[in-house]
C-alpha cells in the first residue's frame, strides 16, 4: 500500500474499524473510503456490486461484522450466520471481481475449537467440535477463512485473514445485553457505583431514561444495585484481552508487510492455516477481570455470580508466536487499557 492507495474500510464506524481509520490517518494514508451501514447495506449484493463497481478500491479491510457477547451471539443464532456469510461473501467475491490488490478478512478466536490444547495454534483449525454458544457466528468465521483461502488458490488473489481475541477500546458497545464482558462489566459497574454515591443524575443521563426508579428496575434486571453487581456465569472461563488501537496497529502491519503468496512454498498443511492470530498470549479470568475493574472504577460493593448465564469456552489463548515472529507485539497492557478505556466511557458515553 502507499500513501494514495485507495483503501475502503467496511465497518468504519465500529471498535477496530474506527481504530483502523485512525492508524491509517496517522501513517498519513490519504485515500480512505467508507460508508456507515445505512450507505450501503453490506448484506446486499447489489449495493455491493454496484459500490465496487463504482469505486473501484486498491486494499480493503473488511473489519463489518454483525458482533456481539456470549448471550447474544447465542440468542440471535440466525442473525449472526446470515449477516455475517451475506456480508463477508459479497465483499470477498466482489474485491476479487474487482481485481482488490489486498484484502483483510477479520475472523476471531472462536474459530479453534471448544477444547484446543492451550495456547491455540492456527493450525487448530477444523481438528475439534466448536462452542455451542457461538458456533453459527464460528462457522459464518470459518466459511470467511476458507473463502480467502480457496480464492487465493483458485484465482491467484491475495487475501489475508486475521483470527483476533476479545478487543476492547474507544467506540467499543456498552449494551448490557448484547456486548461483550469488558465493556458490560465497565458500565455495570459503573452504575452500580452511582447508585451507592446516590448519583441519581447520572445514572438516569447514562440509562437516556426519565426517573430513578425506572432506572433502579431495569439496572435490577441485569443484577445491579448500591451493594452489588451480578456477573454471568462462574467467573472461572479465562479470556485473552487486546487494545483495539494495538488490533488496528497489527492489521495495518499485516496488510503492509504480509502477502498470501509469502505462503506459497508452504507445504500443504501450512498452506491450509495461512491466517494469523492476534493477541498477547495473555489471559486472566473472568473474576479477576472484574475485580480488575471494580478496583479502577471504585466500588466497594459485592460482585454476585449468576451461574444461570453461560460461561461458553472455559480457554481460548492464542498462540502469538506466528506474529512475534512476523516483527509485531502488542504495547497496550490491560490495566492501563481498562483505564483508557474507562475515561473514554466518562467522557463520551455516560
Ligand atoms: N469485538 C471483539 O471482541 C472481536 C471482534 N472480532 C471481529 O472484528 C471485526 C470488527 O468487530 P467490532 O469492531 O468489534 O464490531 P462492531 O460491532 O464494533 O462494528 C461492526 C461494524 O460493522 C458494521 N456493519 C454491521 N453490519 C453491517 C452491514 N450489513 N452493512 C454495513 N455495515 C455493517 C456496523 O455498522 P452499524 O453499527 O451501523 O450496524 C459497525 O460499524 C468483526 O469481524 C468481528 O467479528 C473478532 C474477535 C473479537
Ligand atoms: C470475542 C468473542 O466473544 C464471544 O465469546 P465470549 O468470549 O464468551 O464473550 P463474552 O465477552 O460475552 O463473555 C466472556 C465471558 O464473560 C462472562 N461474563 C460475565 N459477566 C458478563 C457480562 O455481563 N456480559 C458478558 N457479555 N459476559 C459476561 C461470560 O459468561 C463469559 O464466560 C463470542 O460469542 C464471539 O463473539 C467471540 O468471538
Amino acid at each position: 500500500m502507499d500513501k494514495s492507495s485507495k483503501i475502503y474500510i467496511a465497518g468504519h464506524r465500529g471498535l477496530v474499524g474506527s481504530a483502523i481509520l485512525k492508524n491509517l490517518q496517522n501513517r498519513g494514508y490519504k485515500n480512505i473510503i467508507t460508508r456507515t451501514h445505512s450507505e450501503l447495506d453490506l448484506a446486499n449484493q447489489t449495493q455491493v456490486s454496484n459500490f465496487f463497481e463504482t469505486e473501484k478500491p486498491e486494499y480493503v479491510f473488511l473489519a463489518a461484522a454483525k458482533v456481539g457477547g456470549i448471550v447474544a451471539n447465542n440468542v440471535y443464532r440466525a442473525d449472526f450466520i446470515y449477516e455475517n456469510m451475506m456480508i463477508q461473501n459479497n465483499v470477498i467475491h466482489q474485491s476479487y471481481i474487482h481485481k482488490v490488490k489486498k484484502l483483510m478478512f477479520l475472523g476471531s478466536t472462536c474459530i479453534y475449537p471448544k477444547n484446543a490444547p492451550q495456547p491455540m495454534k492456527e493450525e487448530y483449525l477444523l481438528t475439534d467440535t466448536l462452542e455451542y454458544t457461538n458456533e453459527p457466528y464460528a462457522i459464518a468465521k470459518i466459511a470467511g477463512i476458507k473463502m480467502c483461502e480457496s480464492y487465493n488458490i483458485q484465482y491467484g488473489t491475495n487475501f489475508v485473514s486475521v483470527m483476533p481475541t476479545n478487543l476492547y477500546g474507544p467506540n467499543d458497545n456498552f449494551d448490557l445485553e448484547k456486548s461483550h464482558v469488558l465493556p458490560a462489566l465497565i458500565r455495570k459497574i459503573h452504575l452500580a457505583k452511582l447508585l451507592s454515591e446516590s448519583n441519581f443524575e447520572a445514572v438516569i443521563k447514562d440509562l437516556n431514561v426519565n426517573t430513578i426508579e425506572e432506572a433502579k428496575t431495569y439496572l435490577a434486571s441485569f443484577g445491579v444495585s448500591e451493594t452489588s453487581v451480578e456477573i454471568w456465569g462462574t467467573g472461572n472461563p479465562k479470556r485473552e484481552f487486546l487494545w483495539s488501537e494495538d488490533m488496528a496497529n497489527a492489521c495495518v502491519f499485516i496488510m503492509e508487510n504480509r502477502d498470501f503468496k509469502d505462503t506459497y512454498n508452504l507445504t500443504e498443511k501450512e498452506i491450509r492455516n495461512t491466517h494469523i492470530n492476534i493477541g498477547t498470549g495473555q489471559d486472566i479470568s473472568i473474576k479477576e477481570l472484574a475485580n480488575i475493574i471494580k478496583e479502577i472504577v471504585g466500588f466497594k460493593g459485592n460482585l454476585v455470580f449468576n451461574t444461570t448465564k453461560p460461561d461458553g469456552t472455559m480457554r481460548k489463548l492464542t498462540d502469538v508466536s506466528k506474529l512475534n515472529t512476523l516483527g509485531w507485539k502488542h504495547s497496550v497492557e490491560l490495566d492501563q487499557g481498562i483505564k483508557k478505556v474507562y475515561q473514554w466511557y466518562n467522557l463520551n458515553f455516560s
